[in-house]
């Protein structure tokens, strides 16, 4: 029987027939309850706007990279969230198990309740269940609860072959966990455990397998190939009680392996939770396990042979990061933008253009792009920002946040009619630089509760750059900055002539003067460039 869609009626399913294939379950629904009750009130509250929910069942791993701390990763990265039911503490590295330490199953089931009376869980999963009692006390409690679905990993030994749960707790699986489960993600000495020692070696024994697995009840069956012998793909069978799937990835060469079967699971259960039917969830999980693996192949974290992965896709960006700093409002106080016009005009590439600016005294650069098709634009950030990493200097994208993520760049401009700053800031997290193009106290202050880090105000005088560009005046500047809780960069039509009256407008939070053409519409870039500088240095000295 097709089991797809089984979400789609959330508030239609019979618990007995999702959470369970063969046991009925304890049903608690709230439409037996008064309306205008306070429970009530609240369901329909948090039915608005329900976060989908994953609770792992699971080992914590104290090397972080399998058991709850992999379940955890695993659901964020997902935008799903993730409550923790701790049933042992490991002592785990990426050289093997140390020490095993179960919680007591009463303080399994205190946890369990804790979560599962007040939060509305979704989906529950399972991983590490150490001992027969806890795999016993889990299936009792399940049955008291609502919960969509059941994913249950029969985890028996980490990957390093150290003993996680014993064969003592295979009878619970077979006559109790299994049987409610929706779907069981065994790997191959698991599948193998579970049907009493039978050798798995190849695909048709993982079909065979996943068949008389599918017999103790589960739903569905994942027989998972990861263990199969390199090079062979890396493929995994999914069985529905009729039909094979075979789910198959390039196996990736990496000693990066550490968790994949615990995040494989919590990721089908995510997916679950978000309302998806069985098999897209499994190839949505099967696609994150081997893009995250990809990703991470050459990240070195510990010594041993079973490293940790990248469940975020984060964590390379830091390696070698020494010359990356924050943002200090006095880094707008020779502000270049580039323009590939110019820089075409006068026969230099755009690298060269940043170089020389730099070189010259630019205290940040801002490329800005019109033309550029958005491959070659990624390069060119790419390249621009080894260049200004180089030398301590901020690199920042115009208009385009998925050119700075991509990059990698150290933010964005954006101006009033480009993406908002707050999706910006979202997207591009709480590090990155966020500009804002302003003319107004008004657009000033949305910008600051928007969450950016400094504004653009201008054009100050009028500007070849810009046609049509309203100009705000020295005034205009003033009465911006005078109301703006950040810091303010001016721009438009300022240049070695003008520079000076700019920044005497008296006003503390002015920091710079962001420059175009009077860098790169000039024939020596970093000599016009150390001209502005020392401008600016003047006015710096003054007595105040
Ligand atoms: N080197 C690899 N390249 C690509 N996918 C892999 C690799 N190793 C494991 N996988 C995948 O990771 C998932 C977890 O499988 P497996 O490692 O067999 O489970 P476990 O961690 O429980 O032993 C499966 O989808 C498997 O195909
Ligand atoms: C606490 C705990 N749970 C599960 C695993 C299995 O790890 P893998 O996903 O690599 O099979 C583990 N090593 N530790
Ligand atoms: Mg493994």
């Amino acid at each position: 029987m097709a089991y797809s869609g089984f979400l789609s009626h959330p508030l239609s399913f019979q618990v007995s027939g999702v959470l369970s294939a063969r046991l009925p379950v304890t049903i608690s629904t709230s439409s037996d309850r008064n309306p205008n009750s306070v429970m009530a009130v609240l369901e329909e509250r948090s039915s608005k706007h329900k976060v989908p929910h994953v609770l792992t069942v699971a080992g914590s791993d104290s090397g972080a990279g399998a058991g709850i701390q992999a379940d955890l990763k695993t659901c964020a990265a997902l935008g799903v969230y993730c409550s923790t039911v701790i049933t042992a503490i490991t002592a785990q590295n990426t050289v093997g198990v140390q020490g095993v330490h179960p919680v007591p199953e009463e303080f399994v089931a205190e946890q369990l309740r804790s979560v599962l009376t007040d939060m509305q869980v979704d989906v529950v999963k399972t991983g590490m269940l150490p001992s027969i009692g806890i795999v016993k006390t889990l299936c009792r409690i399940l049955k008291e609860f609502r919960v969509r679905a059941l994913v249950v990993d029969p985890v028996m030994a980490s990957t390093s072959g150290d003993v996680l749960a014993g064969p003592s707790i295979l009878a619970g699986l077979w006559k109790e966990l299994l049987p409610m489960a929706v779907i069981v993600t065994p790997n191959l000495k698991e599948a193998s455990a579970l049907l009493g020692g039978v050798q798995l070696a190849t695909v048709d024994d993982m079909r065979s397998a996943a068949k008389s697995i599918h017999d103790f009840g589960p739903r569905y069956v994942l027989v998972k190939g990861g263990d199969l012998p390199a090079p062979l793909d890396a493929v995994d069978v999914f069985f529905d009680g009729e039909n094979f799937h075979e789910l198959r990835a390039a196996r990736i060469k990496t000693r990066n392996t550490h968790g994949t079967g615990c995040t494989l699971a919590s990721c089908i259960a995510a997916e679950l939770a978000k309302g998806s039917s069985m098999l897209p969830a499994v190839q949505v999980a099967k696609r994150y396990v081997e893009t995250a693996l990809d990703y991470s192949k050459d990240i070195v974290i510990g010594s041993g042979p079973q490293g940790p992965f990248d469940h975020l896709f984060k964590l390379k960006r830091n390696v070698c990061s020494s010359s990356r700093r924050g943002f200090n409002p006095n880094d707008l106080l020779l502000y270049a933008i580039t323009d590939s016009r110019m820089n075409k005009k006068w026969g230099r590439s755009i690298t060269d253009a940043v170089k020389a600016a730099i070189e010259g005294g630019a205290t940040i650069i801002q490329l800005r792009e019109k033309e550029a098709e958005t491959r070659e634009f990624v390069e060119l950030a790419k390249a621009c920002l080894e260049i200004s990493r180089s030398h301590g200097v901020l690199l920042l994208i115009n208009d385009r946040v998925d050119v700075a993520l991509a990059s990698d760049a150290d933010g964005v401009h954006v101006g009033q009619s480009d993406m908002s700053p707050r999706i910006a800031r979202a997207l591009l997290g709480p590090e990155k630089i966020i500009g804002v193009s302003c003319k107004t106290p008004e657009q000033a202050l949305q910008a600051w509760a928007d969450g950016a880090d400094y504004i653009g105000c201008g054009g100050v005088f009028p500007t070849s750059t810009k046609a049509n560009n309203l100009t705000v005046g020295l005034d205009g500047l003033k009465t911006v900055c005078l109301s703006s809780k950040l810091p303010v960069v001016a721009i438009g039509g300022i240049g070695v002539g003008n520079a000076g009256s700019v920044m005497e407008i008296g006003v503390p939070n002015l920091k710079g003067i962001a420059v175009v053409s009077a860098l790169f519409d000039r024939e020596c870039v970093s000599s016009e460039t150390k001209k502005l500088h020392s401008v600016l240095m003047d006015v710096l000295s003054m007595p105040k």
